[in-house]
Parts: structure tokens; C-alpha cells; sequence
């Protein structure tokens, strides 16, 4: 059975928090959402330019519709703009027992306001009592609980007056704005504190309230228990920053996409890689070209997830001479490749569509043969490598390919160099996909 997550929020013409974010958040966990408008913004990465308010009776008129039709497993509140607002959404949410996660939205990232100052004592008297779980981050939980937060500690008192004396059932105040180097979120909830602990990463940060709380929504929707829900939603959020795409020229958006689209395209990856190793290795011919180090294949995760080896997948073990045969060591996983895993990522960093590529032993002839069927060819010179980058582990290879690639002023299909003391020579054949860059070794050695 589908479930339901009603967000009362205000849209985000940049579609970066708002009901925006929390209807991404919904999709991406499967929940059906349905929303509330409360206001209308004009806003985008950098400033909210105009905030136009629905009316309170219309507002409630849209939860009345949702719940009575469609019904509502947990809804979120983001922002509620006035008193008004406030007002007509406690009244109306009373009417019904789904869990309430409130998101005490009051500035915006660029600093905007989206609560009128008057309505501070709507918010703490009428919604908050009202919460499963109350979500500020620092400085909307001073704000509410009257007290400065400057450690841990103060954010635990925060988050039990927010419990004890405003009558949330439970609150989490959030440490991302803490300046610690983990974030570390802190709930109270059934007379206890939990710490939700994850590495401060670095991103896009627009909307990551909206997201979290929709994220612990959706999954109180699902029924899961609020301690587990704020574990899921930590996770989410913090691969959302991680994995957020540059866009608009302020701060950012989180990107929710990226909880099932990173394991949906490993997925793909993963397939379509398998399929063409395993043509690979039917390849008559193929042992004579096996360097002596052994050859790999990888395919990397599209360019806004490939950030480190990790998100490149390869042979484990390589794929090696055994006599007249070859054989791969391992099995195909993510993190197996190394020399090639740092070879696809700075060919990624000038063309982010070439995602595959494979070793093959260096031949002259093979070299000749990829010019003369029209394959462009480039390649670097491991002896006019700077004396800094030889220094620097693994700094080879990226400043290889990146040789290579500005030398030609195009893309390469293939790149070689004659190796060094110790060194073997190799040839690198590069492609879109693992189909691609087979295709293109069928073409050299076929
Ligand atoms: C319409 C609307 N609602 C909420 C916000 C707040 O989002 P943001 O500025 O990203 O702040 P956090 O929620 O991430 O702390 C908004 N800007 N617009
Ligand atoms: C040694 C070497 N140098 C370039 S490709 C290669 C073999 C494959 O290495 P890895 O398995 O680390 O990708």
C-alpha cells in the first residue's frame, strides 16, 4: 500500500526548498505526497524577492481536501509565513491524529525573512504543542527555547525545553550550524537524548531543512519509529549536501535524487559492465595484448556522483594471464580498480560523458593500426612528468591523461605512454560505456 505525506509549506520558485524539496523528498522514499501551500515566494539561489501569503481559510481548505479524500499517514510543517496561517493550520491539523514533524521555518539561507516577527508566539503556542517532533537548527532552537547554544550541551538543554516546557512530543535540534567537525544532531524525545553523529561534508545546502524534516515525515508515513526515521533522514541529508549539483549562483540545492538514483545507477553500472567483461573474455585473441601487470575495465557512476575511486567500478584483482587464457581475479565491485579508477576521473573532468576504460599491453603496431581506423590517439611521456607530481602519490596518472588530453585538443579514444624505469608501457582505450569501449578494442584487435 502506497503511503502519504502531507507537507504545509511555502513553494520555492528555484525549487530548492519548499514544498519543492519535500515533494522530491516524498518520491524519492516512495511516500505519495500532498501538499498545503501557505505562500507563494519568488525565490531562487541567492534571494527571496516577493512572498505572497495564501489565505488562512484556503489554506485549511487544502488540508481538509487531502485528508478527507485521499487520507494522511504524517504530515510536516515548513513555512507557515503569519499568524493567521498558524492559526487556521493548528485548528485544522487538531481535527486529525497524524503524527505532526514541524519545521520551525522562520529565515531563509539568504537570509530572508519567512516568518512575520509577531507570529514567534502563534508558533510556540499553537503548532509546537502539536509536534511528533520539532526540527531547528541552531538558531531557530534559540530562538524557541530562549537559551544561547554555543556546545552540545546547550543544544540538549534546547531541545528538552522545546519538550518539557512547550509541549513538543519530541524535538531535534541540528548541529550543522554548530561548527564542530562532525554534525551532530541531538534529539530528546520519550525523556532521552540521542545523538545522530555524520562527517561535516561539504555541498549544497538550500533546503536542507525542508529535506530533513520531509525525510523524517516520510518515513514516519512508512511507520517507522521516530529514532529510526531521524537515522534515515541523516543519511539521506547528508548524501543530498554531498552530492548536490552546482546550480543557480548562490547557495545550492540538496539534491534528493541522489538516494535512489546513486544506488539505481550502481545498479546499471554494475550490469552493464559484468555483460561486456564477460564478452571480453571470450575475445580469441585477447592474452597477448594482457599486460604483465594484468588489464582492468571500469565504468564509472555518472559525473555527479563520481567523486573518488569508490564510485568506479572494476575487476577485482585485475584480469590476468593464466597460460594461454585469461582469467579475471575477482568479481566486478566498486573500489576495485585504482590506476584506472584515477585515469576515468580526470578524463571525466574534461569529458564527463566518457564514463569506461580498459588496459591493454603497449604495441607499435596497435598504436598505427587505432590512427589508421580513425580512432584519435594521444599520449603522455612518463619522463617529462614534473618532479612535484612524481612526488605525490598517485599524481602520475591524472597528469598523464590530462597531458594527453590537452595535447591533442580533442578527445582521445585512446591514450598511451612508452612507460619509465620500472614502468610498462601501456595503451588506454577510452569510451562512453563499457559497450563503447569494447566495441573500440574489437576494432584494434578483431
Ligand atoms: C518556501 C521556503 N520554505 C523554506 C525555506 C527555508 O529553506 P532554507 O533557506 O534552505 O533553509 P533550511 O531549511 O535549509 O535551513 C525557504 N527558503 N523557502
Ligand atoms: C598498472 C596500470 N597502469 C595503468 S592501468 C593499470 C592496470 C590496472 O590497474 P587498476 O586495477 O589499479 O585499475
Amino acid at each position: 500500500m502506497i503511503r502519504k505525506a502531507l507537507t504545509i509549506a511555502g513553494s520555492d520558485s528555484g525549487g530548492g526548498a519548499g514544498i519543492e524539496a519535500d515533494l522530491k523528498t516524498f518520491s524519492a522514499f516512495g511516500v505519495h505526497g500532498l501538499v498545503a501551500i501557505t505562500s507563494v515566494t519568488a525565490q531562487n539561489t541567492q534571494e527571496v524577492r516577493a512572498i505572497y501569503d495564501v489565505t488562512p481559510e484556503v489554506v485549511a481548505k487544502q488540508i481538509e481536501a487531502v485528508v478527507e479524500d485521499i487520507g494522511v499517514d504524517a504530515a510536516k510543517t515548513g513555512m507557515l509565513s503569519n499568524a493567521e496561517i498558524i492559526k487556521a493550520v493548528a485548528k485544522t491539523v487538531k481535527k486529525y491524529d497524524f503524527p505532526l514533524v514541524v519545521d520551525p521555518v522562520m529565515i531563509a539561507k539568504s537570509g530572508a525573512p519567512l516568518l512575520r516577527e509577531d507570529a514567534m508566539d502563534a508558533l510556540i503556542e499553537k503548532i509546537i504543542p502539536l509536534a511528533k517532533v520539532v526540527t531547528p537548527n541552531r538558531p531557530e532552537a534559540e530562538k524557541l527555547s530562549g537559551i544561547k547554544i554555543e556546545s552540545l550541551e546547550d543544544a540538549k538543554k534546547a531541545a528538552k525545553i522545546i519538550v518539557e516546557e512547550l509541549g513538543a512530543e519530541g524535538a531535534i535540534v541540528k548541529g550543522g550550524h554548530l561548527g564542530l567537525s562532525e554534525a551532530v544532531d541531538v534529539l530528546y524525545f520519550n525523556g532521552e537524548f540521542k545523538e545522530y553523529r555524520a562527517p561535516f561534508v561539504q555541498g549544497c545546502t538550500h533546503g536542507t531543512g525542508c529535506s530533513f524534516s520531509a525525510a523524517i515525515t516520510a518515513n514516519l508515513a512508512k511507520g517507522k519509529k521516530l529514532e529510526e526515521a531521524v537515522r534515515i533522514a541523516k543519511k539521506f541529508i547528508t548524501m543530498g549536501i554531498y552530492y548536490g549539483a552546482k546550480i543557480g549562483h548562490g547557495h545550492c540545492p540538496v539534491n534528493q535524487n541522489a538516494w535512489i538514483e546513486i544506488p539505481a545507477e550502481k545498479w546499471r553500472v554494475y550490469e552493464s559492465l559484468s555483460k561486456a567483461v564477460k564478452e571480453l573474455l571470450t575475445l580469441e585473441n585477447l592474452p597477448k595484448y594482457v599486460p604483465e601487470v594484468g588489464m582492468n575495465f571500469v565504468y564509472a557512476l555518472p559525473k555527479l556522483y563520481a567523486k573518488d575511486k569508490d564510485d568506479v567500478a572494476g575487476v577485482k584483482g585485475r584480469i590476468v594471464k593464466f597460460g594461454n587464457t585469461v582469467k579475471p581475479v575477482g568479481g566486478i565491485e566498486f573500489g576495485a580498480s585504482d590506476h584506472l579508477a584515477r585515469a576515468i576521473l580526470t578524463f571525466m573532468e574534461f569529458f564527463p560523458e566518457v564514463r569506461s576504460a580498459l588496459n591493454l599491453k603497449y604495441s607499435e603496431e596497435l598504436i598505427k593500426k587505432a590512427s589508421s581506423l580513425g580512432l584519435k590517439v594521444s599520449f603522455y611521456d612518463r619522463r617529462e612528468e614534473p618532479e612535484e607530481i612524481k612526488a605525490k602519490e598517485g599524481g602520475t596518472i591524472p597528469w598523464g591523461i590530462k597531458t594527453a588530453i590537452e595535447r591533442l585538443n580533442d578527445r582521445p579514444d585512446v591514450i598511451y605512454h612508452l612507460g619509465d624505469r620500472g614502468k610498462e608501457p601501456m595503451i588506454l582505450i577510452f569510451g562512453e560505456s563499457p559497450e563503447v569501449t569494447l566495441k573500440k578494442l574489437k576494432m584494434l584487435i578483431g
